[in-house]
């Protein structure tokens, strides 16, 4: 599993399928596994570029739904009308402007990968700060009940990130997908129904 001569496979696959890359087969397996999206949704998916999860959520949901991806580089693919693409660093990017294309997401998907130093500890922290601003931005975007799945190099942090989100949702993990290369130290971080973000206030008294 995630070998090289896996990994030049899943490169010929998606070649011969039309993906814009393999990785499209890490979000196929994780979408297989946790049933993550259906015919309807919209799904907000950071760092897209070339464009292979876009292509691969759009045929999720349909023409009944949206897809939305946010990159600093322009897409290489083609979207079909119910896809919409915002160059914008997720750094800087607000709530206000994604929730201007749609009310509410049912999925926030993220692959954002920073441009690697070799540095091990300096790429793991710049990975930690996108996880983080990716997971407050879903958190601002999603609608109760909503998934989450977000890509981090795991390092320090990582674990108190999990932990924050087994808080927020009602279920919180890792997960390493088979597509992912093996010497990577990628992860994909997993929340599944987001809960009220609003604390619930018990009305009823005693007596
Ligand atoms: C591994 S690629 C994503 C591949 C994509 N999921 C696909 O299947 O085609 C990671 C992407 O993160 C983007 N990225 C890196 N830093 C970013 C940032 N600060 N804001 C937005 N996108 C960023 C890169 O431009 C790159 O396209």
């Amino acid at each position: 599993m995630g070998s090289r001569k896996d990994q030049d496979s899943y490169y010929r696959r998606a070649k011969q399928e039309g993906f814009a890359a393999r990785s499209v087969y890490k979000l196929q397996e994780m979408d297989q596994r946790y049933g993550l999206l259906r015919q309807g949704m919209r799904v907000l998916d950071i760092g897209c570029h070339p464009g292979s999860w876009l292509q691969y959520a759009a045929g999720r949901v349909g023409p009944g739904g949206l897809v939305l991806g946010v990159d600093i580089q322009e897409l290489a693919v083609d979207l079909p009308r119910w896809g919409r693409f915002i160059q914008a660093d997720v750094l800087k990017l607000t709530p206000a402007e994604v929730l201007a294309v749609a009310p509410a997401f049912d999925v926030v998907l993220s692959d954002v990968a920073p441009r690697t130093t070799g540095v091990r500890h300096a790429d793991e922290a710049a990975s930690l700060a996108m996880l983080e601003a990716v997971f407050d931005l879903a958190l601002a975007v999603l609608r109760p009940g909503g998934s989450f799945l977000a890509k981090v190099y795991f390092g320090p942090g990582v674990d108190q990130l999990i932990h924050q989100v087994k808080g927020r949702f009602k279920l919180g993990k890792g997960h390493k997908p088979a597509a992912s290369k093996a010497a990577s130290k990628e992860i994909y971080i997993l929340g599944r129904e987001l809960k009220n973000a609003l604390p619930q206030v018990d009305t009823q008294t005693e007596g």
